[in-house]
Order: structure tokens, then C-alpha cells, then sequence
């Protein structure tokens, strides 16, 4: 194990620094607002589960909507694992990285957990490409793609059963939708080599191409991963865009036996090319989906939360605060159709009564904080007001009003904070440890 040597500043000393967790079952508790974590603590503990946790974990996106950076980050979770008395193993997720500054940022706060991002290389509208325009746009790739000949006319038979055939148009499609992508990445995962090498830091990768419109087909991953580990790429995770919406902020969207199915495919892949772990991103109260990733994955997962930290500390408010709460969902309806752009969302404002139309402030808090135990009174289960709430995170949290009212609620009712998220995420771990 390299030591590792992140600064002073940001490690309680009887805390471990942060360190690879391998390809042991984990768990990102993202924290957008730097104040969740002794809840995260408490639903771990509480849990008594083997899961690994990752309790500092931002993507560069979080942080630049909420005017955080890395260490403050880093700062906020190890103070807490500090007050906590924290001694376990414990990951730290730089999510979404797409530059090497954003490594060298993360990096140098201590972030040992470095998701890639290249989704700004993928060619998102690949998918509907016809043959003669795959063909064309090939010749702009081609040398990206430098693979292309070793795949073509061959097959993969997994030990699922499913078949790869990786025949000519296939492989035109996957060229031209990642053949950049991967590129960029190993670049990128050979810079958080060099840079961890050198300060003599763990370090272990997740790739990201969850964020697709289209899910990444079984010969797109297998191409995908292939390259990178070729490449010598340290994949501990790699998260695809699985079948059905994996929306922000609500549950698995799609038949779940569908899913676990394709889920065995994938993670056949991964065993058979790694092994690595299978990342399941707006990991956020996908409970349904949560037993079937574990069955699937036989504990080799990795599942990625942040939004439902941020709806919960709204609960708080919801109860303790109420007109808070009114004021914050009036304006996140005013900054939904701003802050929705790069999130995966179906809400729509018109189908979510405004505040001013819902009295009372536990309907309020029904439509707008809705879970699976809400009792719903005819106000219908879309759980589009959670989607709201939860993209306008950053415009709130850098209210000049709003997010110190907030913050200040959340500190004036710390055990409430604690105390919900501790139950909210017991439920998370409980379902996923269904599966182990
Ligand atoms: O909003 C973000 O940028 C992050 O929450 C990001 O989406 C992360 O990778 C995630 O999926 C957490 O659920």
C-alpha cells in the first residue's frame, strides 16, 4: 500500500487518509452541501454492512454549482469522520473528471477514487446514424479507432450465454460514438498515473460513459474496457448507461428482471476482462434496482448517490423550517429549466402544483419530497417535485439568502440531519445487502 500523504490541513490525524477500496462492494454518499456526512456515518454503522464507503465524493459539476472546491470538500467529510472517531477504510471520489486540471485539483486535495468522465468525446447521436453516414463519419475517426481491425468479424460468447459479434456496422457505430472517448480517457487515466505515482498516492479509476442518451450496448463496453485495460488504464470501476432511466433524484425507471438480465451480461464482461466493478450512477433511491446490481454483480458494484443527500437536508427544513421550504421550492421551480440542462429528468413544472397551490405544509412536503412511504392522497406518484428540487441544488445552495438559511437550519438541527439521513440510507444499504 503506498502511504498516503494528503495535507495536514485536511486530515484529522486519527483518521485514515483516504485509500483504494478495490473491488470490494462500495458505496458513494456524494455530500453537496459539506454537512451530511455524520449521517452517512451513523446509516453505515448503523448497518453494520461490509460495503466500503466513500464519504468524500464531488463531481467537478457539484462543485463549480456550489462554489466548492476539492478540499473544502475533502475538509468537510474528514472533519466529520475526525468527530466521529472514524478508524476504518474509506474511498474519496473525484467524480466527473474531464481535464487534468481537475485531476491536479483532486488530486492534490487528496481524492484517491478518480472517476473519468469523456462524455464531452462521445457522439451522442451515433445511435441513430445510418450505415453510409456511420461509414463517413468513420474516416474522421479512424485513427482514434486504431482497434477497429482486431474486433473485425470476431465474437465473444460470455459465460452468460449472450454473444458478441462484433460485425462491421457494430464496430463503424462504436468508433464513432467512443472511438474519441476512450482516447481521451486513457490520456486522462495516464495523467492521474503520472501525477499519483509521483506524490507516491493510491489511486484506482472509474470510468464514466453512464451519461449517455442511448445504454452502452454489450460490444460498446466490451470495446470500451478491452482498450482501456490494454492501455494499462488502474480500472477498479466502470459505470455504463444501463437499460431503462437512471433519472436523477427517483427510483429505477424499466423492468427490473430486464434489467438484472442485461446486468449479468454486463458484469460477465467485467469478470471476464478485469475483473472490475460495475458503477451504477444517480445511484439515489434506486431501491427497486438495488438487490438485482448485487445479485448480479455477485457484490462487485459500485453504486454513486448525491441528490437524495441534498432532498433530505430539504426535509429538514421541511419540518423545522416549513416557510424555508416553501421559499426554496418556489425558487428551484424558478431555476428548474436552467439547472436541468446535463441531468436525466423527466419533470415537467406544469405537472407539479405550485407552493401557492398546496397549503399545507405537509402536502407540500408530500409533493415535493414524495419517497416510497409517502401517502399519497390522489396527488399522484411522479416524484417530479423531487427532480425539481434536487437540479436547482446549486442555485439554492449559492442564494446569497437561501443557502446560508439552509445551512444554518441544518446546523441548528444537526441530529434531525443525522437522524434522517442515518434511516434514509439504512434503507439504501439494507436493499443492496439483500442482493449480497
Ligand atoms: O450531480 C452530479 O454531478 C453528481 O451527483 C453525479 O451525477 C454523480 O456521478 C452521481 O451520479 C451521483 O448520483
Amino acid at each position: 500500500m503506498i502511504e498516503n500523504k494528503i495535507r495536514k490541513s485536511t486530515v484529522t490525524s486519527s483518521v485514515p487518509a483516504p485509500s483504494e477500496l478495490g473491488l470490494a462492494p462500495s458505496f458513494g454518499f456524494g455530500d453537496r452541501i459539506g454537512l451530511a456526512t455524520p449521517g452517512h456515518i451513523a446509516a453505515v454503522r448503523n448497518s453494520g454492512t461490509q460495503i466500503a464507503p466513500i464519504f468524500a465524493q464531488q463531481s467537478i459539476r457539484e462543485m463549480t454549482r456550489t462554489s466548492r472546491d476539492p478540499r473544502g470538500v475533502m475538509g468537510d467529510a474528514m472533519n466529520a469522520l475526525g468527530g466521529a472517531k472514524w478508524e476504518s477504510s474509506h474511498g474519496a471520489d473525484a467524480d466527473h473528471l474531464k481535464t487534468p486540471d481537475d485531476v491536479n485539483r483532486t488530486a492534490e486535495a487528496g481524492f484517491t477514487f478518480f472517476t473519468i468522465d469523456p462524455s464531452d468525446h462521445v457522439d451522442q447521436k451515433a445511435d441513430d446514424y445510418s450505415e453510409a453516414q456511420l461509414r463517413e463519419l468513420f474516416e474522421q475517426v479512424r485513427d482514434s479507432a486504431e482497434w477497429f481491425d482486431d474486433y473485425r468479424g470476431k465474437s465473444v460468447k460470455l459465460s452468460t450465454g449472450a454473444e458478441i459479434n462484433f460485425d462491421e456496422v457494430t464496430l463503424l457505430r462504436a468508433a464513432v460514438k467512443y472511438g474519441v472517448a476512450i482516447r481521451e480517457a486513457i490520456t486522462l487515466a495516464n495523467h492521474i498515473r503520472h501525477v499519483q505515482t509521483e506524490a507516491g498516492r493510491d489511486f484506482e479509476i472509474e470510468l464514466s460513459v453512464d451519461e449517455t442518451d442511448q445504454p452502452t450496448t454489450l460490444a460498446e463496453h466490451y470495446i470500451i474496457a478491452e482498450q482501456c485495460l490494454k492501455a494499462g488504464m488502474k480500472l477498479v470501476s466502470l459505470a455504463p448507461r444501463f437499460i431503462g432511466e437512471l433519472e436523477k433524484g427517483v427510483d429505477y425507471i424499466g423492468d427490473v428482471a430486464a434489467l438484472e438480465a442485461s446486468l449479468h451480461d454486463h458484469a460477465a464482461i467485467a469478470e471476464e476482462l478485469g475483473p472490475y466493478k460495475l458503477s451504477l450512477h444517480s445511484g439515489s433511491d434506486k431501491i427497486s434496482m438495488y438487490p438485482a446490481l448485487a445479485r448480479a454483480t455477485r457484490g462487485r458494484f459500485h453504486v454513486k448517490t448525491a441528490g437524495t443527500s441534498y432532498l433530505e437536508a430539504l426535509r429538514v427544513a421541511a419540518v423545522c423550517e416549513p416557510e424555508l421550504f416553501r421559499e426554496i421550492c418556489d425558487y428551484s421551480r424558478q431555476r428548474y429549466n436552467t439547472d436541468r440542462a446535463t441531468y436525466h429528468v423527466h419533470a415537467e413544472l406544469e405537472t407539479v402544483p405550485a407552493p401557492a397551490d398546496l397549503s399545507s405544509d405537509q402536502q407540500l412536503q408530500d409533493v415535493y419530497l414524495e419517497r416510497w412511504e409517502t401517502v399519497r392522497d390522489g396527488l399522484g406518484f411522479t416524484e417530479a417535485g423531487r427532480q425539481i428540487l434536487h437540479c436547482a441544488f446549486g442555485s439554492v445552495l449559492t442564494h446569497d439568502r437561501l443557502g446560508p438559511a439552509l445551512r444554518s437550519c441544518l446546523t441548528s438541527h444537526p441530529d434531525a440531519y443525522s437522524d434522517i439521513l442515518a434511516e434514509h440510507f439504512g434503507r439504501h444499504l439494507s436493499a443492496l445487502q439483500q442482493g449480497l
